[in-house]
């Protein structure tokens, strides 16, 4: 087995906690300066500094007033632990459930404070590391969970696995608190298990700031994907996105596989905006997505062209099915009883449907040609569906 490094323990302590401030650093430049999940951010600041300030004083016993130093030490770790538990939900946008993580705190805290800090003090250390083992544990399961909600099974374990590897590390000190009562547990022991202890805890304490880090990133590339892919007003994919479906369902049907477009433009639109202001468009136009989303299927694309004009990219699709879409989002719409200011105001659409075929060079051809078919459903007296002649 490979040696470890020789080292006192007073140097690795302060190693630790030096990351830990520099990480508390890092956590506040996000939170002010970068705005980047700031509650979450702010949490970890925190966390850092705590879990900081847990050790230096912890380093400081027999030093430093035994209130500050035993139950002042103990009690900063928990709360350090504690605040991780509110973070790692905040990260993903989730209310955290606070009330449990500070009841443990509040109760090992107070157990803390009833039993004297004198001779040994294994039971100490098992409030302790049960209590911390114990919030990290949640933390690591909940980032899981909310991990699994984006990403495959093994890339979410492997992304939350730093936090079950701490809480790990935690349940270690309890059993050693447990099985040897006899020896008071002490982060300062030059013992090889503690150095030992001590150094997993130092590339632990960087792996899991760079996890947390991580995870951050990973939430504001996902948002920067849907502003880059999604139509602010309506959340309908704006026309890059569109079109980048559309030209793959072109490049699909050559292999045989049929796509179809409904061409919707909202019936005089210009008239909504003029008698009930632009505000009421806006709000039409949001109605006419939530009337159109259920007539279509998951695997089917709703996207804005622009205006009140919007695109259906129907995969698997021929004219037939096509058209019996374009009804029923017609029906619906109309059916949709929008109202403004207390008072109805009938929405309908026309609808001009295409099918794809061989002959067109490119999607934007089939796009044209869905047009033209809009164009005569207009010329029809609006609220019609009408099919494109090939
Ligand atoms: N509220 C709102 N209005 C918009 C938006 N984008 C475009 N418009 C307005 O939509 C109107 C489109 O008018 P027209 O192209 O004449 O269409 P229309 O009145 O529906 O007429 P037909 O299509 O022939 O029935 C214009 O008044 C635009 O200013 C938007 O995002 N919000």
């Amino acid at each position: 087995m490979m040696p470890l490094p020789a080292t006192d323990p007073e140097t690795l302590l302060a190693a630790i906690v030096l990351v830990f401030f520099f990480a508390a650093v890092v956590w506040w430049l996000f939170a002010t300066g970068m705005r980047v999940t700031p509650r979450a951010s702010l949490c970890l600041a925190t966390a850092n500094l705590l879990l900081a300030g847990a050790l230096g004083t912890h380093a400081l016993r027999g030093l430093a007033p035994d209130l500050l130093s035993y139950w002042g030490s103990d009690v900063l770790g928990l709360l350090g632990f504690g605040l991780l538990c509110v973070a790692v939900p905040w990260i993903s946008d989730e209310t955290p459930r606070m009330a449990w993580p500070a009841l443990l705190v509040g109760a090992a805290a107070l157990a803390l404070l009833l039993m004297p800090y004198e001779g040994d003090l294994h039971r100490h250390s098992m409030v302790v590391y049960a209590s911390m083992s114990a919030l990290c544990l949640s933390s690591a399961c909940n980032a899981y969970r909310l991990l699994r909600q984006r990403v495959r099974r093994a890339l979410s374990a492997t992304l939350a696995a730093p936090l079950f590897i701490v809480t790990g590390l935690l349940l270690v000190r309890l059993l050693e608190a447990w099985l040897a009562p006899g020896v008071t547990p002490d982060i300062r022991a030059s013992s090889s298990f503690n150095i030992a202890w001590l150094w997993s805890t130092l590339a632990l304490n960087l792996v899991l700031n760079a996890t947390m880090a991580f995870f951050v990133l990973m939430r504001l590339i996902l948002r920067i994907q849907r502003l880059t892919r999604r139509d602010p007003l309506t959340d309908a994919l704006n026309r890059r996105a569109l079109a980048e479906a559309m030209d793959h369902e072109h490049a699909r049907l050559q292999r045989g596989a049929p796509y179809a477009l409904v061409m919707v433009d909202m019936d005089r639109f210009k008239q909504l905006n003029d008698s009930h202001g632009h505000a009421a468009g806006d709000a039409a136009l949001q109605a006419l997505v939530q009337a159109l989303k259920p007539c279509v299927r998951a695997v089917d694309r709703l996207g804005r062209l622009g205006g009140e004009e919007f695109c259906a990219l129907l995969p698997d699709t021929g004219l037939a099915g096509a058209l019996l879409v374009a009804e029923r989002m017609r029906v619906n719409l109309e059916a949709c009883g929008f109202s403004w200011d207390g008072k109805t105001c009938p929405l309908t659409a026309s609808f001009g449907v295409a099918e794809a075929s061989l002959a067109d060079a490119s999607a934007e051809q089939v796009l044209m040609r869905a047009d033209r078919a809009l164009y005569q459903a207009k010329a029809q007296g609006r609220n019609v569906v009408q099919a494109s002649g090939a």
